[in-house]
């Protein structure tokens, strides 16, 4: 018996039972072992799911039950997730990499009654005291971990109970709660449920023509964490999945021509890697869709990466975010012929609606038709459709703040500006809580930013304001490329180019920095609060 009958609806651990039954022999998983790539058959990863899964009700991890989930991308960490959707569990993924402090918060927030975590993650539970409620420890991967119900042990015990027998999840309780980066705030669990997830993952799925067949490189967990319910080869690189930024592309290379992927997914910094340290003459000809999101990308970084793939290869950008993904999304042939004048997101993907309102401080209950924009005006992005989340676990605020009701649907703020084209094509103009307030009227950080990064030797730019509120001086803080400094010739060159533009004709103040800060887990949105904090610093 699996998780899916006919009369059931369609469940992510229900999808990768039909995978299993229809190819058996095919790979779902590909992952790095000690020799080379190991390879695990949908047959295999659909048995150890329901395996599990038996083990975990027999102890007491059920529906409802809310379970931290720290396991890296290994083997363990799909069977886990499947099996932790079939019990109808709750898991709560916190991303490591936003710092130890941070995930005890966020921890310390969803009060889980279980823990599961590879042999570090119980380490740091001890000694930081995370989850000291839950009263059910099971230990992953290879290492043994001392006082915590071993997954083996779960799943020995989950086959001699035989075949698992379903059980449904108790109403209102979400699929998982999955916490935010934290790039403007402390993070924030997001509450997703299964059929937000099952619209997520077939959005993926059509969008980019994905599904059996296809090979799946995937640098980033959450996406990977998709494959086996689509369908596809997961192979997960050799690589610190809480350290993009510093993959060795050459690995990257290796992994993709020996397993044939079809489809990657990175965050921009894998994309940049990638696209400039590939070895020389690389080309990767069964690479068709390399997907990448999370923060703008630019479009040096997608041709160099459109470089090494063959004719007909696209780089997608889909933009979206923890609460809502995907919400819109361009490939590259599109992009590409487009004006060079900013970051398009391109357009609200199938069955998504977009509107851009006045930024507003405080929520707002009711999408009004006054709150729209003048068409071409940027405004606050917000989304509705079957990929939106309904709430902040445990954060009634937060959910206030960013949810409305659009023609008496549920509809998300996402915190983000933008405009819109004649095309309807979105284009980013970066976060509300990044805009600088000057005298003179709001700038807004990407598209100012975007108007200097046309400088030859800049690398990247950042926009932020120093000084009180509302008559902020705006500063433009530059990392060049490696081999070039901002001199005072470069300085008059992009002060040149910021008077030549109505939207960075204030920008006048210009500093250098050696590395511009990102958040932790795409390693690509700059920091721009901290770079604000050290710009003040460096002009007080
Ligand atoms: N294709 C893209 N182009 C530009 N920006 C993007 C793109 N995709 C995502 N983003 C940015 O990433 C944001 C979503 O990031 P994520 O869900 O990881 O949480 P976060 O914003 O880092 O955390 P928090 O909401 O806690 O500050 C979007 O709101 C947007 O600002």
């Amino acid at each position: 018996m699996t998780a899916t009958s006919p009369q059931a609806p369609p469940t992510l651990d229900g999808l990768l039972a039909e995978h299993a039954a229809a190819r058996p022999g095919a790979d779902a998983l590909v992952l790095p072992g000690p020799l080379g790539f190991r390879r695990v058959t949908f047959a295999a990863l659909e048995r150890r799911v329901d395996a599990a899964a038996g083990g975990l009700l027999a102890a007491g991890v059920g529906p409802g039950t809310r379970t931290a989930l720290l396991v890296p991308p290994v083997a363990d960490f799909f069977v886990l997730a499947y099996a932790l959707l079939r019990v109808r569990a709750v898991p709560v993924v916190v991303d490591p990499g936003i710092g130890l402090d941070r995930v005890r918060a966020c921890l310390g927030e969803a009060a889980p009654e279980a823990f599961v975590g590879v042999a570090k993650a119980h380490l740091a539970r001890r000694v930081l005291r995370w989850c000291p409620d839950a009263w059910v420890a099971v230990g992953a991967g290879p290492v043994p971990v001392p006082g915590a119900l071993s997954l083996r042990r779960l799943e020995r015990e989950g086959a001699r109970r035989g075949p698992f027998a379903p059980v449904a999840r108790p109403t209102g309780t979400p699929a998982a709660i999955l916490f935010t980066s934290g790039s403007t705030g402390p993070p924030k669990g997001v509450e997703h449920h299964e059929d937000g997830l099952l619209a997520q993952a077939g959005l993926v799925r059509d969008l980019y023509g994905l599904g059996p067949g296809d090979v799946s490189l995937a640098t980033f967990p959450p996406f990977a964490l998709f494959g086996p319910a689509l369908g596809m080869t997961t192979v997960v690189p050799r690589m610190d999945p809480t350290k993009p930024a510093k993959v060795v592309p050459a690995r990257l290379v290796r992994a993709a021509r020996r397993t044939g992927a079809t489809v990657m997914f990175g965050s921009p910094a894998v994309l940049d890697r990638l696209g400039r340290g590939a070895p020389a003459g690389t080309r990767l000809p069964t690479l068709r869709q390399v997907i990448s999101a999370g923060a703008p990308v630019p479009r040096d970084v997608q041709r160099r990466v459109l470089a090494l793939l063959d004719p007909g290869a696209q780089v997608h950008t889909p933009y979206g975010a923890t609460e809502a993904l995907p919400v819109a999304s361009v490939g590259s042939d599109e992009l590409l012929d487009l004006p060079d004048d900013g970051i398009c997101v391109g357009r609200p993907v199938p069955g998504v609606d977009v509107a851009l309102v006045r930024p507003t401080d405080g929520p707002i209950e009711e999408l009004t038709p006054d709150r729209h924009v003048a068409p071409g005006e940027v405004g606050e992005v917000v989304v509705r459709g079957p990929v939106v989340s309904p709430a902040y676990a445990d954060r009634p605020a937060a959910t206030a703040a960013a949810k409305l009701r659009w023609d008496g649907s549920l509809a998300h703020r996402m915190g983000d500006l933008a405009s819109a084209d004649a095309a309807g094509r979105l284009w980013f103009a970066g976060r509300v809580s990044h805009v600088v307030h000057t005298a003179g009227g709001p700038l807004h950080s990407v598209p100012c930013e975007e108007v200097l990064n046309r400088h030859p030797a800049v690398r990247r730019t950042a926009l932020v304001g120093v000084g009180p509120d509302g008559d902020r001086r705006p500063v433009a803080v530059v990392e060049m490329l490696p081999g070039h400094r901002l001199t005072p010739v470069v300085a008059d060159e992009l002060r040149a180019l910021a008077a030549d533009d109505a939207r960075t004709r204030s920008i006048t103040t210009l500093l250098e920095h050696p590395g511009l800060p990102v958040d932790p887990r795409h390693n690509s949105k700059i920091d721009r609060e901290a770079l604000g904090r050290w710009a003040a610093g460096e002009l007080a």
